[in-house]
């Protein structure tokens, strides 16, 4: 349902504990390779939300059998099928995963997804399976619907890709290459990769599972073999930290994040710098992240290429800060859930702001916002960076605050306990 929501106005700073959801990245992985492992594996603190759960179902379409219990997912790998309709939703990580795991399979599968998903950049992944010598059947755009035919085994060897849309194009390939008969030897060729904690990510789930991976800058070499079963439990979303520690940074206040690992490839772990930038500190106590807001929040000068997906949050945050900021290396963030770029600077322009979208980033000057409704484009950290506005700027009505179910679907709740 698609609900406008005013945006919880503190009255005082922030003084709040938090306990996130799994991290999205983490869980899309180990689906992933539970469903081509060696046997079953069991999932604890699963993320459940949309872009899991369409995940989850993607794989059942393609012939994996998963148990959802309310703290732990049971997966039994793929037995494949002869036909599977796949809907990604909005979800970069299964529109780019999934085709090549269709690509092991026997049968035809077809992907699509919603409106915007047709949008979003694919032609890495329909021409890598193609140079794999998988029969994929598309219009020719280069983009959702395509259909994937498994011919039952993947040959592998080496592969150039441009992967500078997405590092997801990268990670999906190497996932699925140790059931290559050859393995890959994988290179990226073209602009700067971005996300790089995402792909340390990927290596590091391979690994765990007993596959040998060597890498070196751009390139990455995946040993044929089997992917091991395996227990794992899902670490705190440390991207979907980003708006509480936002709310510690904007009001001067404080709060605490549970369980925020000692360490971890989630990008979301970029925070502890950012909070620095912004003017703030962090503690650790025990096994939690203690978050505590400047006096003034101070503008900032980023390049985010590698952590691209905490932009929203970081943009909201500069446009209520005390300083000029630039936030650079993003041009890939056009591809997201939206025109992440475009999207901020029309929305807090809107609120009287003073943003400028550049090639490859945003220009933020401070300029008093006033309330009003703030649009989100189906993105769930648009959400995000609309209830941080509305932390320090009275009236802001973020416009269908359900879209952060992609990822979160708490989370109006577990603000509103926040902030209020
Ligand atoms: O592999 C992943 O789990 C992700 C990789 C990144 O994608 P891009 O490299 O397309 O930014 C990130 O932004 C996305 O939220 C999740
Ligand atoms: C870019 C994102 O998602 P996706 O996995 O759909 O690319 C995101 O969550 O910020």
């Amino acid at each position: 349902m698609r609900m406008d929501w005013p945006a919880p106005l503190p009255s005082a700073a922030v003084d709040a504990d938090v306990r996130l959801p799994g991290s999205k990245s983490q869980t899309n992985r180990a689906l992933v390779l539970a469903a081509i492992a060696d046997g079953p594996s069991t999932v604890h603190e699963p993320l459940a939300a949309r872009d899991t759960e369409l995940m989850a179902e993607a794989l059942v379409s393609l012939g994996a059998r998963i148990e959802r219990g309310t703290r732990s997912w049971t997966v039994t790998p793929i037995r494949p099928v002869e036909a599977a309709s796949v809907d990604c939703g909005l979800a970069g990580t299964v529109m780019r995963f999934v085709p090549p795991v269709a690509a092991l399979g026997s049968g035809e599968a077809r992907f699509d997804g919603d409106p915007r998903a047709r949008e979003r950049p694919m032609g890495t992944t329909i021409s890598s399976l193609r140079d794999l010598g998988v029969r994929v059947d598309d219009d020719g755009r280069g983009s959702l619907p395509f259909t994937v035919h498994g011919a039952g085994s993947v040959r592998g060897g080496a592969l150039t890709v441009d992967a500078s849309a997405s590092s997801q194009f990268v990670s999906a390939l190497l996932l699925v290459a140790p059931r290559f008969a050859e393995g890959l030897d994988l290179r990226h060729e073209g602009g700067s990769l971005p996300s790089l904690p995402h792909v340390a990510m990927t290596v590091t789930e391979l690994r765990r599972r007993g596959v040998v991976v060597e890498e070196s800058a751009g390139r990455w070499h995946v040993r044929p073999g089997p992917v091991k079963a395996l227990d794992v439990t899902i670490e705190p979303d440390l991207s979907n930290a980003g708006p509480f520690v936002a709310a510690a940074l904007a009001t001067g206040g404080r709060v605490r994040v549970r369980d925020w690992p000692e360490t971890t490839d989630q990008a979301g772990d970029a925070w502890r710098d950012l909070v620095t930038a912004f003017g703030g500190r962090t503690e650790r106590d025990g096994a939690d992240l203690v978050v505590l807001g400047p006096e003034r929040l101070a503008g900032v000068d980023l390049d985010l290429h590698d952590v691209g997906e905490l932009t929203p949050v970081v943009a909201a945050l500069a446009a209520v800060a005390d300083g000029p900021s630039r936030l650079s290396g993003i041009g890939h963030l056009r591809g997201h859930e939206t025109d992440r770029l475009a999207a901020l600077a029309t929305e807090i322009n809107r609120l009287g702001g003073q943003v400028e979208e550049q090639p490859d980033g945003l220009v933020i000057t401070p300029a008093p916002l006033h309330g009003g409704t703030f649009a989100t484009y189906d993105d769930h950290r648009m959400a995000h960076a609309g209830a941080v506005i509305g932390l320090r700027v009275p009236g802001v009505v973020v416009e269908n605050i359900g879209t952060t179910a992609k990822t979160y679907p708490r989370f109006a709740d577990d603000w509103a306990a926040v902030v209020s």
